[in-house]
This record gives C-alpha cells, sequence and structure tokens, in this order.
C-alpha cells in the first residue's frame, strides 16, 4: 500500500524508468535514481540536456511521457486532486528570478502562501513571515521594501524565505546562485546548507555553478544524451577523473 508521508523512507524521491518528450523528441530516455533524504542533490549537465524538464517534473509542470516521480513514496503523477494538493505542500520551489510580484512589498510577498494555505490569524502570518525573514538572513527592515529595491541577492532569500513559508519537505532551487556575484553565491550556499541541517529538508537543485557542487552539493546526476552519464558524489567523480576541476568545467 502506498503511503503518504512515511517518515522512514530513505529516498525522498525515487525516478522509475521516466521518460519526457517535447512533441516526437525524447529529451530523457528511461532515467532512473534516487534523492534521499537531507541531501543537497544537484542536477547538472550541458546546456539543454533536460535539467530544468526534470525539475518540472517533479514541481507538477511537466507531465513525463512514461515512467514514475515518486514523491514521499507517491506517484505524483497519479494522484488524485486532493493528494495533488496535499503533496504540493511537501514542495517549495525558488525560480531562478525569485518570482516575487513587483507590486507587493517583501512582508507581502512572504504572506502570500500562509494567507492562502494556512488558517492562521492575520497576526500570525505577519509574525511568520518576519520569522522566515530573519531564517533567510534578511534584516527585519527589508519587509517594507519592493523587490525592485533589492539586489540579486535579497530577492534570492526573500524567494527562499516564501518557497519555505509552509515547512516543504523538500525544497526545489532552480539556478539558486546564477545571477550573484561570487562571494553572495558561496554565502547563498553556506545558507542552504545551514537551512538544510535546522530544518531537516532535502533540497534538489538544478546549478551550473561548479563551485556549489564542490561546495554545498552531497550527491548528483550528470545528464548527457537523454541518459544518466553519473551518479554519485563528488568524491566518487573524482575518483574517476583526472581532473575533477576541468571536468566540471566542461559539463
Ligand atoms: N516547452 C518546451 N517545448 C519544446 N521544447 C522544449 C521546451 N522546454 C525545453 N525544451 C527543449 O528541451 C531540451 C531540454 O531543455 P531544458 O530546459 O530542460 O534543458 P536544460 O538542461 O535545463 O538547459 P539550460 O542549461 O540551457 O537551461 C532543450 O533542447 C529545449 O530546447
Amino acid at each position: 500500500m502506498e503511503s503518504q508521508t512515511n517518515a522512514n523512507f530513505q529516498n525522498i524521491i525515487e525516478i522509475r524508468n521516466l521518460t519526457t518528450t517535447y512533441g516526437t523528441r525524447i529529451i530523457h530516455d528511461r532515467i532512473s535514481f534516487n534523492i534521499r533524504r537531507k541531501e543537497i542533490f544537484a542536477l547538472l549537465g550541458g546546456s539543454g540536456s533536460g535539467k530544468s524538464t526534470l525539475l518540472n517534473t517533479m514541481i507538477f509542470l511537466k507531465q513525463p511521457t512514461s515512467g514514475e516521480v515518486r514523491i514521499l513514496g507517491q506517484n505524483i503523477w497519479n494522484l488524485n486532486p486532493k493528494d495533488t494538493l496535499q503533496c504540493k505542500l511537501n514542495i517549495g520551489v525558488l525560480f531562478q528570478f525569485g518570482a516575487l510580484f513587483s507590486s507587493l512589498n517583501v512582508l507581502e510577498n512572504l504572506m502570500i502562501p500562509l494567507r492562502e494555505w494556512t488558517n492562521f490569524r492575520p497576526s500570525d502570518i505577519e509574525s511568520l513571515a518576519y520569522i522566515w525573514l530573519t531564517r533567510v538572513g534578511l534584516k527585519a527592515e527589508v519587509a517594507k521594501l519592493y523587490p525592485n529595491e533589492l539586489s540579486g541577492g535579497m530577492v534570492k532569500r526573500v524567494g527562499l524565505a516564501r518557497a519555505l513559508a509552509l515547512s516543504p519537505k523538500i525544497l526545489f532551487l532552480d539556478e539558486p546562485t546564477s545571477g550573484l556575484d561570487p562571494k553572495s553565491a558561496r554565502h547563498f550556499d553556506a545558507l542552504i546548507m545551514e537551512l538544510r541541517d535546522l530544518l531537516g529538508i532535502s533540497v534538489v537543485m538544478v546549478t551550473h555553478d561548479m563551485e556549489s557542487v564542490k561546495g554545498a552539493v552531497d550527491r548528483m546526476i550528470i545528464l548527457k544524451n537523454q541518459k544518466i552519464f553519473f551518479e554519485g558524489s563528488v568524491r566518487e567523480l573524482a575518483q574517476q577523473t583526472q581532473s575533477l576541476d576541468l571536468f566540471l568545467y566542461q559539463i
């Protein structure tokens, strides 16, 4: 029997024989891999290798042609509407450009999911929004600013706070450090690791940032020619290649 939230599952996500297509074009050809609880997992590969498409199959944006995406034991593309909604509450997504509403200030942006999905009192929603703001390393004064008044790093942090607002079990990040200077990018990596430890979440990210891969990622897959070219840790990859740096930068 499928369990909805079996806390003992070692694999929080299981991809089984997954094939995705656009029209007649095959992007992934029967790929399988697992993502474990509390790990930071990267989807890597060259431009056009299908990283975003794969991420999209896990966040309800792209239906696979065949195969399964199992999250917490459930085949997510085979759920009834009520279970789909419940499953969506287990995931938080930070899109590449933050996806903040430009006409709303930071506090209002953060309160959106809490207003929509909880019955909390307005004063509690506001307090929670402030707590998340602090958790992602932003000061309370930032609450009143509008997105166009924020730096790139701050936009990412607000987007992160909003993705975490409903306490999801899995956080999906699309190119989290793109557009950030190297110092901000490493701070963002450190924040992701800290939040993973603090909240016990699993993190799945699409990235081109090889410093993130080397510094923050536990395991990864590398996509190539519709298949998984490599699956494992940075250390395992290093054992298979003469120059890890050269290899990673050539992906
Ligand atoms: N909506 C779509 N319709 C048709 N083809 C698409 C669509 N989205 C992506 N593709 C194609 O599917 C392939 C994989 O795209 P995808 O965006 O998943 O790759 P990616 O690895 O994330 O690329 P990048 O690193 O450049 O962002 C590409 O050839 C792309 O042109």
